[in-house]
């Protein structure tokens, strides 16, 4: 019996402890984990890229949303373009004609008519002529640039007369000095500018003279009075110093139609001299002229220059008129780079700028007697017709005026 119950006891405290064995991990606590491996943080297994397998190849009809359009280049905006430039030439010109240019612009030497007309004249209309006075006249003669030696001369024959006379009226007196003033411009020089063709060639002139004369803006005036009197131009702008200088002259040549010819800048000056003269001859025209550069600081750089101009174009023929510019406003000094460029060329005419500028207006009598050249043009404003051909009685007319 006693077996029995232990046995019994054994089986009740094995069912016991399976029971327990079954139940008990339901109850028991769940492992505490070290924080790495908490369940909350499962290892960072990168998370797979989404679907890394590749995408299944895009259905050829996606939606046209979803299409991505090649690139393609936008096209520059549209920029209206500009009109194109027509170069409109400028319509030709008829300048003035010559004749009676000088009569027309002798309002312009008012500022030499004051001294000749006004200063010369009141003295002269003096109850008495006696030393003094004379000697006035003198001075005023002198310090309007006639020069020593012509007022002298002047001034003694016009005493002489006046002596003869005994009873010469202010007016006679006038008459007289305008006589004395026309014979001391040498009246009888040939004036005219040899510009028609010889032997079926073009004349051929040159000018001359230093920078600031008014050269360029002459050799367009010069242009410009051959024009108004029937002849047909070509010129060249051998001065190639000065780059503004041909583009000068080629405005000026388009405003009467004369060709200009031209070389590039800084090019030798016989060279442009010798193609102006060759193109005068094939275009048949009356005259070629000639703009040289007068920058030329010794007299050896200005013989080299204007000898080379001149031997190069005389391959064509001889050069028919070499016309020296001269500044009226330069008085005295004037004369003597004057006398540098007829030593260098065969100087042939005068062409005195700027008359309108002075009171020395006597300087056309002291440039004729020192040179022995007559003035055949003076420059009498920067007008393109203020340039007129010289006539010594209309000249002195204009300085003392005509009437008593
Ligand atoms: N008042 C007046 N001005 C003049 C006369 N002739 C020329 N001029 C002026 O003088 C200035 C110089 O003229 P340009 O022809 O350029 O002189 P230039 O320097 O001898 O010319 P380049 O030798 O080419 O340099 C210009 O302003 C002309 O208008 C004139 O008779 N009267």
């Amino acid at each position: 019996m006693e077996s029995y119950i232990v046995f019994g006891l054994v089986l009740l405290v094995v069912v016991i402890g399976a029971t327990l064995a079954l139940v008990a991990p339901r109850f028991r606590k769940p492992p505490t984990l070290p924080p790495a491996q908490k369940p909350t943080a499962p290892p960072v297994k990168q998370a797979p890229p989404a679907p890394t397998k590749q995408a299944p190849p895009v259905p050829t009809k996606l939606p046209p949303k979803k299409q991505v359009p090649p690139v393609v280049e936008a096209p520059p905006p549209v920029v209206e373009a500009p009109p194109p430039v027509v170069e409109v030439p400028p319509p030709v010109e008829t300048p003035e004609p010559t004749a009676g240019r000088l009569v027309r612009l002798r309002a312009r030497l008012s500022r030499s008519q004051n001294v000749f007309g006004k200063g010369l004249l009141a003295l002269l209309s003096r109850d008495k002529l006696d030393d003094d006075t004379w000697d006035e006249i003198e001075e005023t003669l002198i310090g309007a640039d006639v020069g020593v030696a012509a007022t002298t001369e002047i001034v003694g024959k016009l005493r002489e007369r006046a002596r003869v006379h005994g009873t010469a009226t202010a007016s006679d007196l006038r008459d007289m000095l305008a006589d004395e003033l026309v014979a001391a411009l040498a009246p009888e020089m040939d004036r005219g500018l040899a510009a028609t063709q010889r032997d079926g060639r073009p004349a051929v002139l040159l000018v001359v003279g230093v920078n600031g004369a008014g050269k360029t803006t002459t050799c367009g005036k010069i242009a410009r009075v051959l024009v108004a009197d029937g002849h047909t131009v070509v010129m060249g702008a051998a001065d190639t110093f000065r780059a503004a200088a041909s583009e000068q002259l080629a405005t000026w040549g388009s405003r009467v139609g004369a060709e200009v010819v031209r070389g590039p800048e800084g090019a030798d000056p016989a060279s442009v001299a010798f193609d102006a003269v060759k193109r005068g001859i094939e275009a048949g025209v009356d005259t070629v002229l000639i703009d040289t550069a007068g920058r030329l600081q010794n007299k050896v750089g200005l013989m080299d220059e204007l000898g080379k101009v001149k031997r190069v174009v005389e391959k064509h023929g001889p050069v028919d008129e070499t016309l020296l510019i001269l500044d009226a406003t330069t008085g005295q000094n004037g004369l003597e780079q004057a006398r540098v460029f007829t030593e260098v060329v065969d100087v042939t005419g005068v062409v005195l700028t700027k008359l309108d500028g002075t009171a020395k207006g006597g300087i056309v009598i002291a440039v004729q007697r020192k040179l022995g050249i007559p003035v055949k043009l003076v420059g009498l404003g920067e007008g393109p017709d203020d340039l007129a051909p010289f006539d010594a009685r209309q000249f002195v007319d204009a300085l003392i005026g005509t009437d008593a």
